[in-house]
């Protein structure tokens, strides 16, 4: 199969449980929430996105013709020298494209695989670390996995509702936008009332790297 891919691009990872760890970010296009077009973004379900999604012309972006392009060009753009290495495929929404090819041809590369979800469509297996991120009144066909991440405030989705399923990490993140500092202060007493939710701040955003 071929791959729609926006950007391709090493950094370290900002936010979740595994922040601060060097990987590289393969961004998909396309979301199945959200058509990426501002004059959609009211009448979306994912209606607080910030990223472009759209097309394939971010840096290292473009389309493969198939898994080992795709694996080799994500190969090509780790850094490092020594340690595990690690890609994380997020989007727009991922498991619109990830399959067991790529993931084959990813493990064959000696990379760990990360993924990022809004959580509505069932992954393939094989994943090494899956990050559920659930989306307003969108309906979870994932109900396990590494870390739920969820951004908060969104009124139709509050903690309550996820913090019952099968998950290792469970992770608030703040809203950005207008009200990101009213929404960071109420993520943190979140947080110190319910002390099985921890805080996940973007730190790429701090830091001034994407
Ligand atoms: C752009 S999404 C792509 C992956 C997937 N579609 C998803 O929603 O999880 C990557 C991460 O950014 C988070 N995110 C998106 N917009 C955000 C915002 N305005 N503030 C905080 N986190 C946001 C998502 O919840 C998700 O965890
Ligand atoms: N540094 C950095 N970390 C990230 N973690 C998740 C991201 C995403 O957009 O999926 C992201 C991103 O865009 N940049
Ligand atoms: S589901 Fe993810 S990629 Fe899609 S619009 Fe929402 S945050 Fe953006
Ligand atoms: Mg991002």
């Amino acid at each position: 199969m071929a791959y729609a891919v926006k950007e391709l691009f090493y950094t370290l990872q900002g936010e979740g449980r595994n922040a601060g760890r060097a990987a590289v970010f393969c961004r998909f296009a396309g979301c199945n929430l959200w058509s990426g077009r501002e004059a959609d973004r009211a009448s979306a379900i994912c209606r607080f996105c910030d990223t472009d999604f759209v097309g394939t012309d971010g840096d290292g972006g473009g389309r493969f013709a198939d898994a080992a392009a795709l694996a080799d060009a994500v190969a090509a753009a780790w850094g490092g020298d020594g340690g595990q290495r690690l890609v994380v495929m997020t989007g727009g929404e991922p498991l619109l494209q990830l399959d067991p090819p790529l993931i084959d041809a990813l493990h064959a590369h000696g990379f760990e695989i990360a993924v990022e979800t809004n959580g509505t469509i069932a992954p393939p297996p094989g994943i090494d670390w899956l990050c559920v991120s659930p989306k307003s009144t969108a309906t979870l066909a994932v109900t396990s996995g590494d870390e739920l991440k969820l951004v908060y405030p969104q009124a139709d989705a509050l903690p309550d509702r996820f913090a019952g399923l099968d998950f290792r990490h469970f992770l608030l993140q703040p809203m950005d936008g207008p009200d990101v500092a009213a929404n960071t202060r109420a993520a943190i007493a979140y947080c110190l009332d319910h002390p099985r939710w921890r805080l996940s701040v973007q730190t790429h955003k701090q830091l001034g790297i994407r």
